[in-house]
Parts: structure tokens; C-alpha cells; sequence
């Protein structure tokens, strides 16, 4: 098993990193980091940097200046192509192939063991329709088969962007617990949403507004922080406290990160 993780613990670590997109500043000296083998949530109203974060992640977005490095090499190295996957919000899938087609094309593509397709078809649950063309599907279920197609070769990172949009929510429960099965199996995953009531289920929150980092805590740390018990206030409150100051010995006083992603103290979101 090869090593998911730097010396501190941490699956991706971004220091001070700059993103202008167009005329707008996306980031602006954003530093954060996501702990090996955790479930850690992006959330944040739309437009504020989550997708920009997440590119800059995979190594496909260009940015200005600071750093991002995924276990332990630089984002977008060569040698990452295998260990990080990438689902974006829009399904990656050949309509007029069948999803098993789509899945061992992908899987030549990338060198998987053949194996992995039946893997990754039962691991989603889509065997039922496993030898359907994917443009018959549903929206959730072509959503399912770009799921399933990062998964092949067993990435040690998988970013996810908003992958539960428009799942009802039986499907929401199923695909979260797929998520927390992929972490134990040793899988790190960064999942964005703007469903807030899906943050109980990360070991970790990263609330973003407007580029900046409002708060980097455990869901339980956050609400006794913000003595709330749902992730919506506690986001709310954050944004009413004010502009955030998380860098090391800025006036947010955040601890170092990476900890215990069950040590909810609290103590790393914005005083
Ligand atoms: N291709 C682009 N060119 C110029 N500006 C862009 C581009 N893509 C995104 N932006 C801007 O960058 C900012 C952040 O967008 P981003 O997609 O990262 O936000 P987000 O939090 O992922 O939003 P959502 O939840 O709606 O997906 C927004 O102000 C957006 O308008």
C-alpha cells in the first residue's frame, strides 16, 4: 500500500494559494489541509471558490502563487494521475456506450486491473443497469457511473464535486455511506455541497465564503463553537462574527491542522 499521506498527516495540503478567474479573485491566499483518511466537507454558497479550490486540487485549474501539494507531491504531477480522481458536477460518461462499456474504456484508459470493472459496478450499485446505454439512465444514475469510473484503480484521493445534487435522499444516504466506506478502506475524500445538513456526515468542515476559509473544524467542534446544533446557523453565525483570520498566528488563533478528525474542540474556527 503505497503512503496517502505527508509527514503531518495531511492528503492535501494548500498554502497561501492565489486564484484569479477572469476579472475575479477567486482565492486569495487561501491555506488549508485535508487529513488522510478522513471525509472532509466543502461547503459554502455558490461562487465561493469550492469548484476553484477543487481544480486547483486535481492540478487542472492555473493559479498565481502559493502552493498546493497532494501526498506529498506537487498537484497535478504526473505521478498523482492514478491516486487522485476527479468528479466534476457535470457526469463524464459516453451516452451511446453502456455504463459497463463506459467503465472498460476507462479502465484501458487509466491501466486498472480488468477486475475493477465489476468492482466498481457493484460498489455503486449499478449493476441493475449495468448494460444499459448511459444516455438512458438518470441524471443520478449517470452521475453514479462517473462515480464509479474514478473509483477505478483505487485512487487514495477522490474530489467530489457536489455529487449528491439532485439524489433524492435514500439515494444522498446510500452514496454517503459509500463515502464513509471508501474512507475506512483508507480513501480520502474532499466532497462539496451547499446542503449544509450534509455536513453532519464529514469528519471534517471546510466552510468557504467568498474565497476565504469562514472555518476548518469537526461538525461537533463547530456547533459548540457557535453554540448552535445545525451546520446552517453555525455558517450564519460565522458569517455575522465576521471576516476570518486562519493563519497561523492570525487573529483566528487556528491550531495546526490535520488532527484527530474526532477532536471537536472548536477551537479552529474564527473567534
Ligand atoms: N471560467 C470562469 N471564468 C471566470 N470566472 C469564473 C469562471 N468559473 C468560475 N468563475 C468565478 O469564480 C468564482 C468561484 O466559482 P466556483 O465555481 O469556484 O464557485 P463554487 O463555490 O464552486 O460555486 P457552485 O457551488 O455554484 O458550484 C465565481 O465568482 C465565479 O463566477
Amino acid at each position: 500500500m503505497m503512503n496517502n499521506s505527508d509527514a503531518s498527516g495531511s492528503a492535501v495540503v494548500v498554502e497561501a494559494l492565489r486564484v484569479r478567474r477572469g476579472s475575479t479573485q477567486v482565492l486569495d491566499g487561501l491555506s488549508l489541509s485535508v487529513p488522510a483518511g478522513a471525509v472532509v466537507g466543502l461547503l459554502g454558497p455558490s461562487g465561493s471558490g469550492k469548484t476553484t479550490l477543487m481544480r486547483a486540487i486535481v492540478g487542472v485549474q492555473v493559479v498565481q502563487s502559493g502552493s498546493v501539494e497532494v501526498l506529498g507531491l506537487a498537484a497535478g504531477s504526473p505521478a498523482l494521475r492514478r491516486r487522485v480522481a476527479y468528479v466534476t458536477q457535470q457526469a463524464s460518461v459516453y451516452d451511446d456506450l453502456t455504463v459497463r462499456q463506459n467503465l472498460r474504456y476507462f479502465r484501458r484508459v487509466l491501466g486498472a486491473p480488468a477486475s475493477d470493472v465489476d468492482r466498481v459496478i457493484e460498489r455503486t450499485d449499478l449493476t441493475a443497469v449495468a448494460d444499459r446505454l448511459a444516455g438512458e439512465l438518470s441524471g443520478g444514475q449517470r452521475g453514479r457511473v462517473s462515480l464509479a469510473a474514478a473509483l477505478l484503480g483505487s485512487p487514495e484521493v477522490l474530489v467530489l464535486d457536489e455529487p449528491t445534487v439532485g439524489l433524492d435522499p435514500v439515494l444522498r444516504v446510500e452514496l454517503w455511506q459509500l463515502f464513509r466506506s471508501l474512507a475506512d478502506d483508507g480513501a480520502t475524500l474532499l466532497v462539496s455541497s451547499h446542503v449544509m445538513d450534509e455536513a453532519k456526515r464529514c469528519d471534517r468542515l471546510l466552510l468557504m465564503r467568498d474565497g476565504a476559509l469562514l472555518a476548518d473544524d469537526t461538525v461537533d467542534g463547530l456547533l459548540a463553537f457557535t453554540g448552535t446544533d445545525d451546520v446552517e446557523t453555525a455558517f450564519l453565525r460565522l458569517i455575522d462574527r465576521g471576516a476570518p483570520d486562519l493563519r497561523p498566528g492570525g487573529a483566528g488563533g487556528a491550531e495546526p491542522r490535520g488532527g484527530d478528525p474526532d477532536a471537536g474542540t472548536g477551537s479552529e474556527a474564527v473567534r
